[in-house]
Protein backbone atom coordinates (compact mmCIF):
# COMPACT_ATOMS: atom_id res chain seq x y z
CA UNK A 1 0.00 0.00 0.00
CA UNK A 2 1.15 3.86 -0.84
CA UNK A 3 2.39 6.17 2.27
CA UNK A 4 -0.28 7.93 3.27
CA UNK A 5 -0.43 11.69 3.08
CA UNK A 6 -0.17 13.08 6.40
CA UNK A 7 -3.87 14.67 7.86
CA UNK A 8 -5.04 17.78 7.38
CA UNK A 9 -5.76 20.04 10.83
CA UNK A 10 -9.48 19.72 12.27
CA UNK A 11 -11.96 21.81 10.93
CA UNK A 12 -15.15 23.30 12.24
CA UNK A 13 -18.64 21.00 11.49
CA UNK A 14 -21.15 23.35 9.47
CA UNK A 15 -23.48 24.94 11.84
CA UNK A 16 -25.97 26.22 8.50
CA UNK A 17 -26.47 22.33 7.75
CA UNK A 18 -28.03 19.08 8.90
CA UNK A 19 -26.28 15.97 9.57
CA UNK A 20 -28.41 13.25 7.14
CA UNK A 21 -26.29 10.32 7.62
CA UNK A 22 -22.99 8.21 8.93
CA UNK A 23 -21.55 5.44 7.31
CA UNK A 24 -18.18 4.06 7.44
CA UNK A 25 -16.92 2.45 4.41
CA UNK A 26 -15.77 -1.18 4.06
CA UNK A 27 -12.83 -2.68 2.30
CA UNK A 28 -14.87 -3.99 -0.65
CA UNK A 29 -15.35 -0.10 -1.31
CA UNK A 30 -11.81 0.49 -1.84
CA UNK A 31 -10.32 1.32 -5.53
CA UNK A 32 -7.05 0.41 -7.15
CA UNK A 33 -4.72 2.90 -4.59
CA UNK A 34 -6.52 1.44 -1.58
CA UNK A 35 -8.86 4.12 -1.03
CA UNK A 36 -12.62 4.53 -0.94
CA UNK A 37 -14.00 4.51 -4.74
CA UNK A 38 -15.41 7.70 -5.90
CA UNK A 39 -18.47 6.01 -7.08
CA UNK A 40 -19.10 4.82 -4.13
CA UNK A 41 -18.86 8.28 -2.52
CA UNK A 42 -21.26 9.82 -4.95
CA UNK A 43 -24.04 6.94 -4.06
CA UNK A 44 -23.60 7.73 -0.45
CA UNK A 45 -23.48 11.70 -1.42
CA UNK A 46 -26.90 11.18 -3.27
CA UNK A 47 -28.59 8.94 -0.66
CA UNK A 48 -27.52 11.64 1.89
CA UNK A 49 -28.49 14.27 -0.47
CA UNK A 50 -32.07 12.98 -0.88
CA UNK A 51 -33.28 13.12 2.92
CA UNK A 52 -34.02 16.98 3.31
CA UNK A 53 -35.74 17.20 0.02
CA UNK A 54 -37.93 13.65 0.40
CA UNK A 55 -39.29 14.90 3.70
CA UNK A 56 -41.34 17.85 2.05
CA UNK A 57 -42.37 15.58 -1.24
CA UNK A 58 -43.86 12.58 0.08
CA UNK A 59 -43.82 11.47 -3.35
CA UNK A 60 -41.15 9.41 -5.45
CA UNK A 61 -38.23 11.67 -6.22
CA UNK A 62 -35.57 11.67 -8.61
CA UNK A 63 -32.13 12.66 -8.68
CA UNK A 64 -31.90 15.09 -11.81
CA UNK A 65 -28.89 16.84 -11.58
CA UNK A 66 -25.45 16.85 -9.85
CA UNK A 67 -24.37 20.05 -10.17
CA UNK A 68 -20.90 19.80 -8.69
CA UNK A 69 -18.91 17.21 -6.71
CA UNK A 70 -15.22 17.96 -5.53
CA UNK A 71 -13.32 15.15 -4.07
CA UNK A 72 -11.41 17.36 -1.62
CA UNK A 73 -9.36 14.39 0.35
CA UNK A 74 -8.72 10.44 -0.19
CA UNK A 75 -11.63 8.44 1.69
CA UNK A 76 -10.40 5.25 3.80
CA UNK A 77 -11.25 2.37 4.91
CA UNK A 78 -13.04 2.45 8.71
CA UNK A 79 -13.54 6.28 8.12
CA UNK A 80 -16.64 7.17 10.41
CA UNK A 81 -18.49 9.74 7.37
CA UNK A 82 -20.83 12.16 8.13
CA UNK A 83 -22.97 13.65 5.51
CA UNK A 84 -24.47 17.26 6.76
CA UNK A 85 -26.77 18.78 3.86
CA UNK A 86 -28.77 21.87 3.31
CA UNK A 87 -31.20 23.23 1.32
CA UNK A 88 -30.23 25.61 -1.25
CA UNK A 89 -33.19 26.47 -3.82
CA UNK A 90 -36.72 25.19 -3.57
CA UNK A 91 -38.36 25.14 -7.22
CA UNK A 92 -41.72 24.23 -8.38
CA UNK A 93 -41.08 20.63 -8.75
CA UNK A 94 -37.26 20.38 -7.80
CA UNK A 95 -35.12 21.05 -4.38
CA UNK A 96 -31.26 21.64 -4.97
CA UNK A 97 -28.89 20.45 -1.80
CA UNK A 98 -25.35 21.00 -0.80
CA UNK A 99 -23.82 18.20 0.58
CA UNK A 100 -20.40 18.58 2.86
CA UNK A 101 -18.56 15.06 3.57
CA UNK A 102 -16.50 14.84 6.83
CA UNK A 103 -13.93 12.19 7.73
CA UNK A 104 -13.21 11.21 11.63
CA UNK A 105 -10.07 8.75 10.93
CA UNK A 106 -11.27 5.57 13.41
CA UNK A 107 -8.56 5.59 15.81
CA UNK A 108 -8.72 9.36 16.00
CA UNK A 109 -12.18 10.30 16.52
CA UNK A 110 -13.47 13.90 17.15
CA UNK A 111 -11.05 15.23 14.44
CA UNK A 112 -12.39 16.32 10.95
CA UNK A 113 -11.58 16.42 7.41
CA UNK A 114 -13.86 17.78 4.86
CA UNK A 115 -13.37 15.13 2.16
CA UNK A 116 -16.22 16.09 -0.39
CA UNK A 117 -18.45 18.97 -1.02
CA UNK A 118 -21.49 18.37 -3.91
CA UNK A 119 -24.79 20.08 -4.77
CA UNK A 120 -27.60 18.27 -6.46
CA UNK A 121 -30.63 18.79 -7.54
CA UNK A 122 -33.83 16.17 -6.97
CA UNK A 123 -37.36 16.49 -8.64
CA UNK A 124 -40.83 15.41 -7.33
CA UNK A 125 -42.53 12.85 -10.00
CA UNK A 126 -45.72 11.49 -10.28
CA UNK A 127 -46.74 7.38 -11.39
CA UNK A 128 -45.90 8.37 -14.61
CA UNK A 129 -42.32 9.77 -14.32
CA UNK A 130 -43.17 13.33 -14.59
CA UNK A 131 -42.55 16.08 -12.91
CA UNK A 132 -44.71 17.49 -9.99
CA UNK A 133 -45.23 20.71 -8.09
CA UNK A 134 -43.96 20.18 -4.33
CA UNK A 135 -46.53 20.34 -1.47
CA UNK A 136 -47.19 24.38 -0.38
CA UNK A 137 -45.99 22.97 3.19
CA UNK A 138 -45.07 24.82 6.43
CA UNK A 139 -40.95 22.90 5.82
CA UNK A 140 -41.40 23.93 2.25
CA UNK A 141 -42.56 27.37 3.06
CA UNK A 142 -39.99 27.84 5.74
CA UNK A 143 -37.03 26.58 3.40
CA UNK A 144 -38.45 29.14 0.98
CA UNK A 145 -38.27 32.07 3.15
CA UNK A 146 -34.83 31.33 4.68
CA UNK A 147 -33.00 30.93 1.18
CA UNK A 148 -34.81 34.42 0.01
CA UNK A 149 -33.66 36.06 3.66
CA UNK A 150 -30.09 34.50 3.10
CA UNK A 151 -30.28 35.61 -0.72
CA UNK A 152 -31.34 39.34 0.81
CA UNK A 153 -28.72 39.78 3.18
CA UNK A 154 -26.02 38.78 0.12
CA UNK A 155 -27.17 41.65 -1.75
C1 LIG B 1 -43.85 7.23 -2.38
C2 LIG B 1 -42.63 7.53 -1.45
C3 LIG B 1 -41.49 6.60 -1.67
C4 LIG B 1 -40.36 6.85 -0.66
C5 LIG B 1 -39.21 5.98 -0.99
C6 LIG B 1 -38.02 6.35 -0.18
C7 LIG B 1 -36.80 6.03 -0.93
C8 LIG B 1 -35.63 6.64 -0.24
C9 LIG B 1 -34.47 6.64 -1.14
C10 LIG B 1 -34.49 7.86 -2.00
C11 LIG B 1 -33.26 7.81 -2.80
C12 LIG B 1 -33.18 8.97 -3.71
C13 LIG B 1 -31.79 9.11 -4.20
C14 LIG B 1 -31.52 8.26 -5.39
C15 LIG B 1 -32.20 8.83 -6.58
C16 LIG B 1 -31.91 8.06 -7.80
O1 LIG B 1 -31.16 7.16 -7.89
S1 LIG B 1 -32.80 8.60 -9.14
C17 LIG B 1 -32.07 7.74 -10.50
C18 LIG B 1 -31.35 8.66 -11.42
N1 LIG B 1 -32.21 9.67 -11.94
C19 LIG B 1 -33.09 9.41 -12.95
O2 LIG B 1 -33.24 8.32 -13.44
C20 LIG B 1 -33.91 10.60 -13.44
C21 LIG B 1 -34.08 10.56 -14.97
N2 LIG B 1 -34.63 11.82 -15.43
C22 LIG B 1 -35.95 12.03 -15.57
O3 LIG B 1 -36.76 11.15 -15.32
C23 LIG B 1 -36.42 13.40 -16.00
O4 LIG B 1 -35.33 14.12 -16.56
C24 LIG B 1 -36.99 14.23 -14.80
C25 LIG B 1 -36.01 14.25 -13.60
C26 LIG B 1 -38.33 13.67 -14.34
C27 LIG B 1 -37.17 15.70 -15.23
O5 LIG B 1 -38.02 15.69 -16.32
P1 LIG B 1 -38.04 16.97 -17.34
O6 LIG B 1 -39.22 16.85 -18.20
O7 LIG B 1 -36.68 17.11 -17.92
O8 LIG B 1 -38.28 18.13 -16.28
P2 LIG B 1 -38.24 19.69 -16.43
O9 LIG B 1 -39.68 20.14 -16.34
O10 LIG B 1 -37.42 20.18 -17.57
O11 LIG B 1 -37.46 20.10 -15.08
C28 LIG B 1 -38.00 19.72 -13.83
C29 LIG B 1 -37.22 20.47 -12.77
O12 LIG B 1 -35.86 20.03 -12.79
C30 LIG B 1 -35.00 21.15 -12.88
N3 LIG B 1 -33.80 20.76 -13.63
C31 LIG B 1 -33.76 20.13 -14.82
N4 LIG B 1 -32.47 19.93 -15.18
C32 LIG B 1 -31.71 20.47 -14.20
C33 LIG B 1 -30.30 20.61 -14.00
N5 LIG B 1 -29.41 20.16 -14.88
N6 LIG B 1 -29.86 21.22 -12.87
C34 LIG B 1 -30.73 21.70 -11.96
N7 LIG B 1 -32.10 21.60 -12.09
C35 LIG B 1 -32.55 21.00 -13.20
C36 LIG B 1 -35.82 22.21 -13.61
O13 LIG B 1 -35.30 23.51 -13.38
C37 LIG B 1 -37.19 22.00 -13.00
O14 LIG B 1 -37.22 22.59 -11.72
P3 LIG B 1 -38.49 23.49 -11.19
O15 LIG B 1 -38.35 24.82 -11.82
O16 LIG B 1 -39.77 22.78 -11.58
O17 LIG B 1 -38.33 23.52 -9.71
Amino acid sequence: MPPRSPDLPSVALPADKELVLKVVPMPADVNANGDIFGGWVMAQVDLAGSVLPQRISHTRMVTVAVNEFIFKQPVRVGDILSFYAGVQHVGRTSVAVDVEVFAERFSDQGKYVKVTEARLTYVAIDATGKPQSLPDTEQTRAWREKIQAQAATKS
